[in-house]
């Protein structure tokens, strides 16, 4: 990838490798768009097949966090890193200590929180070096793991699809096909099995598939299995580009409304899904209820605040849904759209020089 060219294409304004051999850390924050504010994005800790794997996800990730924010409502730009490593295996203290100190270093322009791979704990130690980090203990008045909140935020978000395809926000009856019952997905099982929704699930973590079955009564399927089963909802919980050629042929589901982000493959397949009648909750809109919630702490967290945000997700969707109709554009054009229009209003607004800290020419 030529990488100047890369950012310049896609706007991005910043890329930082970090390393560190002592704890083993190699770490990239991308810093796409801090037009609306601060960067705040999580860490993913992955296994990458290479490191240009690894740098073109944190990259879409960055650019799928500006449009989240900016959609969200949010004062916030779009941020994310990733550390290339097990999560499983290869964490030490020492690691997220020093990655701590690299965001401290870019000095409140990058803001991290948890992700895929990474937990409260090693927020906590990130926030040994940095305040620049959210997510930690809620002993110390924050906001802890975001994901529960992500997962009430898919919900709500699922209800305003069901508004969409159905007429009707109720999920009672209706069967949910979810793939990937982690963190997230585990919370949004909750809310569907408590409001009498069905559901079929899976996972390539045998536990985790066991404790939704156990718990909620799910009907467990093979994880190559789950794109065609017979659902109304589609729910993909698991990692990104999972609507593809090889799956939308699959579908029977009338709703694809789920917490993974960069859930399309190209922005083709969200053109697909449009063309066949379905009802796609753009990822960036349906999942943002986690940095909503922990975007709350950079004014003291409150949590009744930041829940009452969170709700917004039915309104935001709603939203994308009318200009989707209106326009006659699929859903993920049409969220774009409202996060671009939202961009490009403030960027118009400080096209004036309004003089900020010590001028060039007082020579101080
Ligand atoms: N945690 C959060 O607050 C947020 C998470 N997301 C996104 O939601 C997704 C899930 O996040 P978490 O629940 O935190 O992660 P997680 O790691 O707790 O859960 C993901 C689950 O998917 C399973 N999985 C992985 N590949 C699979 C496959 N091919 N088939 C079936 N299952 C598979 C894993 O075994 C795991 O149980 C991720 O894409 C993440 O980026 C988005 C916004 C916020
Ligand atoms: C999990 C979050 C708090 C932020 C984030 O990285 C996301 O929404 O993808």
């Amino acid at each position: 990838m030529e990488m100047f060219n890369y950012m310049e294409e896609y706007d991005y304004e910043q890329l930082v490798l970090c390393q560190d051999k002592n704890s083993g850390l190699k770490a990239i924050i991308v810093i796409h768009d801090t037009t609306l504010g601060p960067a705040l994005g999580g860490t993913r800790m992955w296994t990458y097949s290479s490191e240009e794997d690894a740098i073109e996800d944190a990259l879409r990730l960055a650019k799928g966090m500006t449009y989240k924010n900016a959609a969200a409502g949010l004062n916030l730009g779009g941020g994310k890193a990733v550390i290339i490593g097990d999560p499983k295996k290869d964490k030490n203290p020492e690691m997220f200590r020093a990655f701590g100190r690299y965001i401290q270093s870019l000095n409140g322009r990058y803001i991290t929180a948890e992700d895929v791979g990474t937990t409260v704990h090693d927020m906590d130690l990130i926030h040994m070096e940095t305040n620049f980090v959210t997510g930690t203990s809620p002993e110390s008045g924050s906001s802890g793991n975001p994901s529960p909140v992500t997962g009430y935020g898919i919900y709500k978000g699922m209800k305003a699809a069901a508004m969409e395809a159905y007429g009707d926000p109720s999920l009672e009856g209706k069967t949910v096909a979810v793939q990937g019952v982690g963190n997230v997905a585990y919370a949004l099982c909750e809310h569907l099995h408590e409001e009498g929704a069905d559901l079929i699930v899976t996972d390539v973590n045998k536990e985790a598939a066991k404790r939704a079955v156990d718990t909620f009564g799910a009907k467990l399927v093979e994880p190559d299995e789950i794109y065609g089963v017979d659902c109304d909802i589609y729910a993909p919980c698991a990692l990104g580009a999972t609507i593809n050629d090889e799956t939308i042929p699959q579908l029977k589901a009338k709703i694809v409304a789920g917490s993974a982000n960069n859930q399309l493959k190209t922005m083709e397949h969200g053109d697909m899904l449009h063309e066949m009648g379905i009802v796609y909750a753009p990822d960036y809109v349906i999942n943002s209820g986690g940095v909503i919630n922990v975007s709350d702490e950079l004014d003291g967290y409150n949590h009744k605040r930041a829940m009452k945000k969170v709700e917004m997700i039915y309104d935001n969707l709603t939203q994308v849904f009318e200009i989707s109709r209106r326009d006659q554009i699929p859903t993920y054009a049409a969220a774009d759209r409202l996060a671009e229009e939202r961009i490009r209003s403030l960027q118009a607004s400080r096209s004036q020089f309004l003089r900020n800290g010590h001028h060039i020419l007082s020579r101080r």
